[in-house]
């Protein structure tokens, strides 16, 4: 298994002119040209791009059976020579622990919330990975201690993950140097200071791509409140600027569960952690079969922050609707949640093994009549995607109803707090992201 290097390209990089008026911005010449042309996508101020080069890792120095984690974009590596950081095998992740204080702590609040009797504790640990122990692995042989963790992404064919790091501060009581306390204040400065958050990395599949575009903290760095979205648009696959509402809902649905919990726990101080936002970019491929100007759309005369039915918020197709857990009902406080009120069945899981949509499309390209603004290798490209998606679905008996989801991750940096208050530094950054996924819903409503 290859390891990704991501390569920046300087902010100073000028966007070539291209005929029809849209900037591409090519990554460094030296590389198989990886671009993504902004103007399309909506996407005015990305400044510069990355690219992913595979890599061979030392083979040698992987523990036999188990494999790189490709798709981490964010956190340490083991040493800087063998270049890896998490390993993964049989659906679960192995994240090195490196720092022992570091270690302890997040060692520590894994065991206590499996433990647990405290309310907001049992809450939490359904906001994380499924926690599976540790391990002591060699590596080059060294023994390293691994924390080992339901893979997130387990049966994702095109994961999209984004690592945010939630709190404008970063830094926990214990923390020394001085030195450190000031770097960690200068790092992703404009998006802390403004949203309370920042993305020390991301990887997205561009819908159809076969490779993931790669963008990493260097890349974070520079964001600010207003190309953060920008960004997010491009993590979202947004289309025309637009994001995807079954997509948008889900996560909406996993961040509400994170902000019910920040609002009532007071135990802990959540430094430094993140929330891991993951999806299948190949699910939303199928929700833009049906070309999005022909979906019913929803006119709402009313802010989200009013009552809202379900029904609205769910208002598409059948096959687009997705469990969100949202009762339906808005305070000021937010969105009332409910658990969920039947048991599901595997077989109410299990979907027709045909995607109508993708048949129903090559057909009616089928019909088409030639004519010079027919692009045919294009259309038959096309075509052979969606027939290997169909077979894909042929191929796997059970398909998942939800495709994306947001997780709490990385808690080397968390206290226990005598405080009775809300840890408001958590709590500002859930707020604000959540404000973004809302603010882009709304979007969805608009004409
Ligand atoms: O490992 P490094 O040198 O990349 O530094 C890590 C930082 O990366 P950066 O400063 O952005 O290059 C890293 O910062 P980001 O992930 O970029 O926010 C953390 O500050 C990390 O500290 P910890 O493991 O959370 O205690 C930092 O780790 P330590 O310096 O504490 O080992
Ligand atoms: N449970 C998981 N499933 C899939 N990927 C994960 C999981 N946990 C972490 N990752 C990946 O690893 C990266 C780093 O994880 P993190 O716990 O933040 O490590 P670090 O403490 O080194 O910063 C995340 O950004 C994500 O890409």
């Amino acid at each position: 298994m290859g390891k990704f290097e991501i390569q920046s390209v300087p902010p100073t990089v000028k966007p070539k002119r291209e005929e029809n008026g849209c900037a591409t911005i090519c990554a460094h010449s030296t590389c198989k040209s990886v671009h993504y042309n902004s103007l399309e996508n909506g996407l005015r101020n990305l400044t510069f791009a990355h690219r992913v080069i595979e890599e061979e890792s030392d083979q040698s120095a992987i523990p036999s059976g188990m494999e790189v984690l490709t798709n981490q974009v964010a956190g340490h590596v083991i040493d800087g020579t063998s270049g890896f950081g998490m390993l993964k095998k049989d659906g679960l992740v192995f994240k090195p622990l490196l720092k022992k204080d570091c270690a302890e702590r997040e060692v520590k609040l894994y065991e206590r919330l499996e433990a647990s009797v405290d309310r907001s504790l049992i809450e939490m640990r359904r906001l994380v990975p499924k926690y599976h122990g540790t391990q002591k692995l060699q590596i080059k042989g060294k023994e390293i201690d691994f924390l080992i963790l339901e893979d997130l992404t387990r049966d994702f064919k095109e994961p999209c993950i984004m690592d945010v790091k939630i709190g404008r501060r970063t830094w926990d009581p214990h923390t020394a140097p001085y030195d450190k306390i000031v770097s960690e204040e200068r790092k992703y400065q404009a998006c802390k200071r403004d949203l309370g958050f920042c993305v020390p990395g991301f990887q997205v599949y561009k819908l159809g791509d076969q490779q993931p575009l790669k963008f990493d903290k260097e890349y974070g760095k520079r964001l600010d409140k207003d190309t953060v979205r920008e960004a997010m648009k491009l993590f979202l696959n947004a289309s025309r600027g637009r994001c995807c509402r079954p997509l948008l809902m889900q996560f909406l649905a996993a961040l509400w569960q994170i902000q019910h919990f920040a609002r009532a726990q007071r135990r802990l101080r959540l430094y430094s952690t993140s929330i891991l936002l993951v999806y299948d970019a190949r699910r939303l491929r199928e929700h833009h079969f049906e070309p999005i100007d022909n979906k019913p759309t929803l006119i709402r005369h009313r802010s989200l922050y009013r009552p809202l039915s379900l029904a609205q918020l769910n208002n598409c197709c059948a096959e687009e609707r997705v469990p969100t857990g949202f009762s339906g009902q808005q305070t000021s406080d937010g969105p009332i949640l409910k658990a969920p009120n039947r048991i599901v069945h595997m077989d109410s899981l299990r979907q027709a093994p045909t995607n109508r949509n993708a048949w129903q499309k090559s057909i009616h390209a089928l019909k088409r009549t030639h004519s010079f603004q027919n692009d045919y290798d294009k259309d038959v490209q096309h075509k052979k995607d969606n027939y290997n998606l169909i077979l894909d679905d042929l191929c796997c008996e059970t398909k998942s109803e939800v495709w994306a989801t947001a997780k709490m991750i990385d808690f080397a940096h968390v206290y226990t707090s005598d405080s009775a208050d809300a840890d408001k530094n958590y709590l500002e950054g859930v707020n604000n992201l959540i404000k973004m996924f809302e603010d882009f819903l709304a979007e969805t409503d608009e004409s």
